[in-house]
Order: structure tokens, then C-alpha cells, then sequence
């Protein structure tokens, strides 16, 4: 017996079909995010530092300076993925032909090439505005500016990047989760919380206002950034409200909260209360909330939750991290495999006898099951998952990106240029 039929028998002794799990599996897109590729730098004409309370560390050769590479780098990444998976594109990643245009002006001309690309390659794509990097986010405030004028600014950025939003589902027959995060905050003590979140809900409201087809809202909260450790706007407690207000998505950013809490406990309670979910899979590590993530107890949970209360169907799981340490292309394999990896894992459980067991009373029984689940061959399926998916299994894969590193990316000038505008 092959590795895979062993394992088909073991957990068919626990009453778990694995075709079935792999069946489903291969159904759960997963959104890469495309900011991975480039340190967060985005290709507006005009570069501005990144801003916002986020920061990218390291130096790793091979950063895509242009759309045409990183669309190369993400190429090479779907293509060791197994199952179909999606984009999130951040709107300064749009295509501007070598002019300066601001935020206030983007159009669905400047992603026209994102969009053939996702076409051509049945990705669906999710968007999101961008409230950081510009100098009108440089006062620390945006939406919640007290600023007319800068608000007006970005609530217009916000309503373009909707349409744009509208669009890419359109042309892809899909959904396009539409995500704003502002990093607006004080670094230090505020003698005034109250003003800058009624700014920011009425500005929001504003931007929201059209009624879109394709294109779900979402939003985000953080608890803390870089420059912003005293006070954010957008806290949870802005957000959740907002969202069941306005039934919005809520977006949750598993870097987002205080180290010890975790968002696998916030999706059944979120679920309740909001028409979808949007998350943003990360991995905080002390003050930084975008390590590349790994197939960690945290990550387990966030997948075993999403199995356990059939919140699959209404998630819709992104991922945000970025580590300019390590070679990009393998940052993103690493994150997204260990993703679906933590979906196979949840999905090759005994959701109903573990709940039945809680059910009956028999905690020891329950506790018993989890624990042994740990040890079951749960590798053998993963393997036999990538190879009826024809990308490479564990091992294998690092060597296509070793070959793409030494190929491609060693080609890059270490000195990184500047952005080649895409014409
Ligand atoms: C680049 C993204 O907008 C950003 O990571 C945001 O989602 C976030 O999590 C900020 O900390
Ligand atoms: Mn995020």
C-alpha cells in the first residue's frame, strides 16, 4: 500500500473520508497578497517612503521592481500551489505609464493589466485603497483627518478604488473584497478619542454609499502601529461596531491584537453578526505584525475554527505578511502552503465526534481525540495532494524556486532601480 492508502485507512477508522477532504480543499481559494513581492513598495511614478506604522526589514536580492516581474514572481508561486487561488492587489500597484498619478485619480485603466492577467490565469482578485504612503498621510491622519481637505482626499480615493473594485469582479465574474485599512493614530497620549472616530465613521459612510454588485466592503482594525502606540482610530471596537451597523465585512488581522489574544476565537462570535468574514493571516512576532507565517498552533486554530463552525463559506481568507529577509518567492510558498496545510489538517478531523463527545459530557474523550489527531499521517495526504495537483510536493518545491532565484531573479541589479513604468 502506497503512503496515501495507508493513511486513507487510518482515518477512514475514525470516520474521516479524506477524498472528500481533498475534494473541498482543492474549492478554497486562498488571496495572495501582492505586496510580498516588493517590500510594500508599489509602482506610482512618484515614490514616496513607506509610511503608516508598517515596516519591511531586510535586504534579500531579487525584489520585483515593475509589474511585469512581480506578475512573474507571482507565476512562479501559483504555479507550486496547489488548488486555484486569488490576488489581493493593493491599489499603488496599479499601472500608470509613467505618469504622475495621484491617489484622488486612479481609474480601471490603470489595473487593465492586472485584470487580462487575472483573466488569463483564473485568478479572481480582491483590492485594496491605500491610505499610507502619500504625503497626505503624512500628519498620521487620513479619513479621520481633521483636515477637510485631506479627507475629501482620501473618502475620494476610497470611492475610485470601489469602482475599481466593481470592475475587476465584473470582468472576472467573481466577488472583489475591497479592504480599508487607514493607519490614522497618535503616537502618544490623545486628549481627544472621540472627534477623529466620528470623522472617521462619516467618512466612511461617504465612501460607502453607492450600492456596489461585485464589490464587498471591508474593514480593518489594528490595535497599535508603529508611531501610533497610544491611540488608532480604527480599534476593534470601531470596526465591529461599524461593520454590524452597516454590514459590512470585518476584517481580521491575526497581528492585529495583543499578542496573547487570537483571532481563531473571534470568528464564531464575528459570524453572529456580520455577513461575511475577511481575513488577513499573519504572524505577529512581539512588535511586528507581518511575519511569514507557518504551520503554527495559531494558524491550526484559525483553520479548525473556520471547519469546525462551517465558516468556510463566508471567509474569505487573505493572507498579509512580508519579510524582505528571505527570498520572496519562497516567503509566499512557505505562507500559502502552510495556509492550505492548516485547511487539510482541520479538514481530516472528526468534526462530529469531537462534538459529539462535548456534547455527551465526555471531555476526557474529547481531549484524548484532539491529542491523537496530532499524530496522524496527515503528511502522506498532503503529498498525495500535491502530486494529483501537479505542482511539488514538500522538498521539491524549494528547488524550483532555487532555479527561478538563480535564473531570474540573481538577473535583477542588486542595486534595485528605479521603477520601470509599465506602458
Ligand atoms: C499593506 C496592507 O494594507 C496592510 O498590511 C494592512 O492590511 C495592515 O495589516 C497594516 O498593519
Ligand atoms: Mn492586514
Amino acid at each position: 500500500m502506497s503512503p496515501y492508502q495507508t493513511a486513507k485507512q487510518r482515518y477512514a477508522d475514525l470516520g474521516v473520508d479524506t477524498e472528500s477532504a481533498l475534494a473541498q480543499l482543492a474549492t478554497i481559494p486562498i488571496s495572495l497578497h501582492c505586496w510580498q513581492g516588493d517590500d510594500v513598495g508599489g509602482f506610482e511614478t512618484t515614490s514616496t517612503e513607506l509610511s503608516g506604522g508598517i515596516a519591511v526589514t531586510g535586504n534579500h536580492p531579487g525584489k520585483a521592481r515593475n509589474p511585469e516581474e512581480l506578475r512573474s514572481d507571482l507565476d512562479k508561486v501559483y504555479s507550486i500551489l496547489p488548488g486555484n487561488h486569488r490576488l489581493n492587489l493593493h491599489s499603488f500597484y496599479g499601472e500608470f505609464g509613467g505618469k504622475v498619478v495621484d491617489r484622488d485619480e486612479y481609474e480601471v485603466c490603470h489595473f487593465q493589466n492586472w485584470i487580462d492577467w487575472a483573466k488569463a490565469n483564473n485568478h479572481g482578485l480582491d483590492f485594496n485603497p491605500t491610505f499610507f504612503a502619500h504625503p497626505k498621510a503624512d500628519s498620521g491622519f487620513t479619513l479621520s483627518s481633521g483636515d477637510e481637505g485631506i479627507r475629501d482626499f482620501w473618502i475620494e480615493h476610497g470611492k475610485r478604488c470601489r469602482e475599481i473594485g466593481e470592475a475587476m469582479g465584473q470582468a472576472l465574474n467573481s466577488h472583489c473584497a475591497n479592504n480599508v485599512w487607514v493607519p490614522d493614530g497618535y503616537k502618544d497620549l490623545p486628549a481627544d478619542r472621540l472627534s477623529p472616530r466620528k470623522r472617521l465613521e462619516s467618512a466612511l459612510d461617504e465612501l460607502f454609499s453607492k450600492p456596489m454588485e461585485h464589490n464587498l466592503d471591508a474593514v480593518e482594525c489594528k490595535l497599535f502601529g508603529i508611531g501610533s502606540e497610544s491611540y488608532v482610530v480604527g480599534s476593534h471596537e470601531f470596526y465591529m461596531g461599524y461593520a454590524v451597523k452597516n454590514q459590512t465585512l470585518l476584517c481580521l488581522d491575526a497581528g492585529h491584537f495583543h499578542p496573547t489574544e487570537s483571532i481563531a476565537d473571534k470568528l464564531s462570535s464575528v459570524s453572529l453578526h456580520v455577513p461575511e468574514i475577511l481575513l488577513h493571516v499573519s504572524r505577529g512576532v512581539r512588535w511586528d505584525s507581518d511575519h511569514v507565517i507557518v504551520l503554527d498552533d495559531l494558524l491550526l486554530d484559525i483553520a479548525r475554527e473556520l471547519v469546525r463552525g462551517g465558516l468556510l463559506d463566508k471567509t474569505h481568507i487573505g493572507l498579509d505578511f512580508f519579510d524582505a529577509s528571505i527570498n520572496r518567492v519562497a516567503a509566499w510558498t512557505i505562507g500559502t502552503r502552510a495556509m492550505i496545510k492548516a485547511l487539510l489538517i482541520a479538514l481530516l478531523e472528526p468534526t462530529e465526534t469531537l462534538q459529539n463527545l462535548e456534547n455527551e459530557g465526555d471531555y476526557t474523550g474529547r481531549l484524548a481525540l484532539m491529542e491523537d489527531l496530532k499524530m496522524m499521517p496527515f503528511g502522506d495526504v498532503w503529498e498525495e495532494y500535491c502530486e494529483r495537483q501537479n505542482v511539488p510536493g514538500s522538498h521539491a518545491w524549494l528547488n524550483e524556486v532555487r532555479d527561478y532565484e538563480n535564473t531570474v531573479l540573481a538577473q535583477r541589479e542588486s542595486s534595485q532601480p528605479a521603477k520601470i513604468a509599465a506602458a
